[in-house]
């Protein structure tokens, strides 16, 4: 007998930077090609969420990020994608190695795009949020190795 597949952890980061996002178009080589995504991928054994994505982040942009907080978790299919408001420690991507267009938007205008099924609840949660609150989210948490173990 055969078991349900098991949900795939992957984590996210909302990067906030000068009130807009960062919105990430998939790569051809990917699968779901050409829908819209935040930054991240799957948390390894042992790894905390803060933690993978901060590597995923250095891995695909190149870029140094200071995790904030959780902004939602859920689970879509098999993907249980758990999205973090996050900041730039340093300059703004130019490249990355699994998106082959990388956009900043205003929260007020991510609606527009092709987005991933998984991140259509992070892009509501998104959408009701107030600029201030957006800029507060991404402050870190004191506790943001604890968040959404
Ligand atoms: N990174 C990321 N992945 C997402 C999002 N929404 C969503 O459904 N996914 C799915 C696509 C993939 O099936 C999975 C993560 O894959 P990935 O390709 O980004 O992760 P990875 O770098 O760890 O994977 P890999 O290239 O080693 O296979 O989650 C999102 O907003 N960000």
């Amino acid at each position: 007998m055969t078991s349900p597949a098991l949900p795939l952890r992957v984590v996210a980061a909302v990067i906030v930077r000068d009130g807009a996002v960062l919105a990430c178009r998939r790569a051809p080589h990917k699968d779901a090609a050409g829908r819209w995504e935040f930054p991240g991928g799957k948390v390894e054994p042992g790894e905390a969420p803060a933690e993978a994505l901060r590597r995923e982040l250095r891995e695909e942009l190149g870029v140094e990020v200071r995790v904030g907080r959780l902004l939602d978790r859920s689970v879509t299919g098999r993907v249980d994608l758990a999205c973090y408001a996050a900041t730039l420690l340093g300059d703004p991507p130019s490249a990355s190695t699994d998106h082959d267009a990388l956009e900043w938007r205003r929260t007020d205008a991510l609606g527009g795009l092709d987005w991933a099924d998984a991140d259509r609840p992070v892009v509501a949660v998104l959408g009701a949020l107030a600029a201030n609150q957006l800029a507060a989210a991404a402050v870190p948490a004191p506790i943001e190795e604890e968040d959404a173990r």
